[in-house]
């Protein structure tokens, strides 16, 4: 079936429907060549159609140990090619199966280069996907549905669970978490409580953790005033180590400011520098906010990390507190695995206690 991509400013990229579905949400692209899998199930992509740059997609098929959570969260998917030949000794199926089983609209054959330097030059905008005869009338209801923005409840884990280990206690505040931060912690030997997104700092303290962890998930950050309140009430009493949204959740938390960039950052080499031995780091990104570098200013905050691409801020640790948050994703899944020693550092905060 042949259906269309349609952007809020009027552009139309065509090509093959997979599932008769329709999907809106704003379109984000991703630039990793590999980890389709993973970042469709990554639940910091609710509500978004992704599109990857990468041309050949789907290649190395699907399998269940990729998964980053219970279902994938996208709206939609845009890819060029649409591998039906995949080939690799852990999978369990093919992509095309994967996408039809799981109703994910998905638009291929799609020159998703051309798609990705239109967000660039015009900044994230918001898209259909429909097959090809729907009506205008239909299209333009679509685009006019407004944006869901509690999209952390829709994704956060319902009931507190637990991985259990020998190790110290960590709650861990689950936003949208992606199932390897959960690994990696729980690798390192970490107990670890996961509780749902409006869990209240006093259940949390209830719970004497040796630390708290903040995880990543979709949505503007500042859509959650309760969530900022309840980590308020956890800074000065724990050891406390953000991702992604957890990390700007936490610069809301102490004072600092969040902005949306441009177009975001989403892929698997996005290089990052650590300010305090100046290495560059290539790191797995997904994200489209930032804190904003001046608004730490007069804080007991500093800049740890930065983008190498465009300066902005990539980490941050308190000057007086075992606090400290990274904006990218140090569990990869998918990408490298450089950054896998600031896990190393909330354990060295959670058995040292600083
Ligand atoms: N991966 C994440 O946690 C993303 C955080 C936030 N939703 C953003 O887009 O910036």
């Amino acid at each position: 079936m042949k259906g269309k991509l349609i952007l809020e400013d009027g552009s139309v990229f065509t090509g093959s429907l997979l599932n008769d579905a329709k999907a809106t949400g704003e379109v984000v692209f991703n630039t990793g060549m590999t980890g389709y899998q993973e970042i469709l199930t990554d639940p910091s992509y609710c509500s978004q159609i992704v599109t990857l740059t990468y041309p050949m997609i789907g290649n190395y098929g699907v399998a269940e140990l990729f998964n980053q959570s219970r279902k994938p969260f996208v709206n939609g998917f845009i890819i060029g090619e649409l591998c039906e030949e995949a080939s690799n000794w852990k999978m369990q199926g093919s992509l095309r199966e994967f996408l039809i089983q799981q109703k994910i609209p998905c638009l291929f054959d799609v020159d998703t280069r051309a798609v990705t330097r239109k967000i660039r030059s015009s900044g994230t905008l918001r898209g259909v996907i429909v097959p090809d005869d729907v009506p205008q009338s239909e299209i333009d209801k679509l685009l006019a549905m407004p944006i869901k923005i509690d999209v952390v409840q829709e994704v956060t884990t319902p009931e507190t669970y637990t991985m259990d280990a020998d190790g110290p206690t960590v709650v861990v505040m689950d936003f949208g978490i992606k199932q390897n931060i959960l690994n990696s912690l729980h690798k390192l030997g970490c107990n670890l409580i996961i509780v749902p997104a409006d869990t209240t700092a006093q259940a949390i303290l209830e719970l004497n953790p040796a630390g708290v962890f903040l995880s990543n998930g979709p949505g503007d950050p500042k859509d959650l005033p309760q969530v900022i309140e309840n980590i308020k009430g956890l800074i000065g009493k724990k050891p406390l180590f953000g991702i992604c949204l957890g990390h700007q959740l936490l610069a809301l938390a102490l004072g600092a400011d969040t902005y949306k960039l441009k177009f975001g950052h989403r892929g698997s080499n996005q290089p990052v520098k650590n300010l305090a031995t100046g290495r560059v780091h290539i790191s797995s990104q997904n994200h489209g906010y930032a804190v904003a570098e001046k608004s730490l200013t007069g804080l007991p905050l500093k800049v740890t990390h930065i983008a190498v691409n465009d300066d902005t801020v990539e980490g941050m640790r308190h000057t007086e507190l075992p606090i400290f948050s990274i904006q990218y994703h140090p569990e990869a899944s998918p990408g490298p695995d450089d950054n896998l020693y600031l896990f190393d550092e909330f354990w060295t905060m959670l058995t040292k206690g600083e």
